[in-house]
């Protein structure tokens, strides 16, 4: 008999249903495959103490069983847009300057895994397999064992692992980090990220290496690896063929017959690089003069984390740069800037790729980004867009046939738009031919197959 598979992750999806973050999209993809129970939160937040706080529902969704969770005000305030996204996202993403640390959030973090802890061992079989994921999720494999779980438990982290001396500023981190050591497997997106958990465990906990990738720490082994996450090809491409794609495609052809499009789709977030794009583009049009009245951008930024400080200010700024640049160089029949704020159908992002001639995948720091996968993955093989993408995103390692760049550089930005913009059609296939079959390799199905093989082959952990 195979063990069941449970995952278990802040954000849920339906498998069924289409969903916005990569996260749910991938998990997704990966569990309507193999079937199993998704436990996480519910997105229903109560008023703290009324009824219904920690309420827990189950509902099928085909060979899946969604186990989700209401959250009370106060706990998803301390943990989500507290700890997870006012501490542990800036600090990850090497922005300790919009950190904000404080005791109460570390208290809710530590709540909320515990709740999440003591609901779901009332569901685990002894031979179930359980998969954790993400930042807001760190010590659930702690919580877990202390309730005397012994299952194989893996940890994958989908935003980048920062450097030690970055991770050090963390008030808790040698809290955060002991945790990790509960786990059997830990899964990090890049050979960049396990470079810096190897440093980190070596300076600041004395670990040892066993092997290449076995670590012994705290009294405890653990396994690290890279694991870099993908997209599903063909079910993408199918995407591509339904009519709300078509129409999108058609739509945008119409509407620009004689433009040159630039896309940009990405959530709201400062580590997406969104201003350093729009400084780009402007100086595309400044320093180009030849892609006025021509090049357009469709930049689609989704909402998200509102209500945190630094999302409300990035917002701010972004439709500030779009006015300002359409104030400069809009005309009557142009406006260089299509900005949108709003989450679009998956459904029809493929139509919205395939229009595009250039994709601008440029944040920060990513732990992956799966737009430039996908936005690879949608392309006609016989006249391609071209991926301009940046370095900082853990889907560089993969993808060296992209236009990689620093995306602080916005001169060599603005350069490299103007060369994605006149590449030739011999140049764009082969580029697209070699991206295509590194997307096609590093598939979601991979991914999910090489954890779970690697979860059911480590060394368990003693206890
Ligand atoms: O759940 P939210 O707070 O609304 O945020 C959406 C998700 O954002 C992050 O996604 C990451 O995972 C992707 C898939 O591995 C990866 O490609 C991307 O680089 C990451 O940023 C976050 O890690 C998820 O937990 C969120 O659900
Ligand atoms: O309006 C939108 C914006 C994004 N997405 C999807 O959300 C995911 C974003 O994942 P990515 O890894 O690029 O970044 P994240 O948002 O997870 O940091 C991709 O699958 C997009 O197709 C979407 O469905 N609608």
């Amino acid at each position: 008999m195979t063990s069941r598979l449970v995952v278990v992750s802040n954000r849920i999806g339906d498998p069924r249903k289409a969903a916005a973050g990569g996260l749910a999209v991938a998990l997704g993809d990966a569990l309507s495959e193999s079937g199993g129970l998704w436990f996480g939160w519910s997105g229903k937040v109560v008023a703290g103490g009324a009824r219904g706080e920690g309420d827990l529902h189950l509902q099928p969704s085909g060979k899946v069983t969604l186990a989700t969770l209401d959250l009370g005000s106060d706990d998803h305030a301390a943990y989500y847009a507290g700890y997870s996204n006012r501490v542990l996202w800036p600090v990850f993403h090497y922005r300790l300057d919009l950190a904000q640390f404080d005791d109460g959030y570390f208290e809710g973090y530590q709540r909320v895994n515990r709740l999440f802890a003591r609901k779901l061992s009332t569901l685990l079989k002894p031979d179930d397999i359980i998969w954790v994921h993400d930042y807001h999720l760190i010590p659930l494999a702690a919580e877990l064992r202390a309730l005397g779980c012994r299952q194989r438990i893996g940890f994958f982290l989908h935003i980048p692992m920062p450097p030690p001396l970055v991770m050090a500023a963390i008030p808790a981190h040698d809290m955060l980090m002991r945790s990790l050591f509960a786990y059997d497997l830990i899964g990090l997106q890049s050979e960049a990220d396990v470079a810096h958990f190897a440093r980190y465990v070596e300076m600041e906990a004395g670990a040892e290496r066993l092997g290449r990738d076995q670590y012994r720490a705290f009294g405890q082994q653990v396994c690290a690896r890279a694991f870099p996450i993908g997209i599903d090809v063909d079910e993408f491409q199918a995407l591509a063929q339904t009519p709300e794609s078509i129409e999108t495609r058609e739509t945008l052809r119409s509407q620009y017959p004689l433009r040159q499009l630039l896309i940009g789709v990405d959530r709201l977030d400062y580590s997406k690089g969104l201003p350093q794009r729009l400084r780009a583009f402007h100086r595309l049009l400044a320093d180009y003069p030849e892609n006025r009245n021509s090049a357009t951008l469709i930049q689609v930024a989704t909402p998200t984390r509102e209500g945190v400080e630094s999302y409300e200010d990035i917002r701010r700024e972004l439709e500030g740069l779009s006015g300002q640049i359409n104030g400069e160089y809009g005309e009557l029949d142009w406006m260089p800037v299509r900005y949108i704020h709003r989450t679009l159908a998956r459904r029809r992002l493929p139509g919205l790729y395939r229009a595009g001639r250039v994709a601008l995948v440029t944040p920060l720091r990513d732990g992956m980004n799966l737009v430039a996968k996908e936005f690879v993955a949608a392309q006609d093989a016989a006249d391609p867009g071209v991926l301009v993408l940046s370095r900082f995103a853990g889907a560089a390692e993969q993808m060296r046939a992209a236009l990689l760049v620093n995306p602080y550089d916005i001169g060599a930005t603005a350069g490299a738009v103007q060369r994605a913009l006149r590449m030739p059609l011999s140049e764009r296939v082969e580029r697209h031919q070699a991206l295509l079959a590194g997307v096609r390799e590093h598939d979601v199905h991979r991914w999910r197959r090489e954890f779970l093989q690697a979860l059911q082959a480590a060394e368990r952990a003693p206890g």
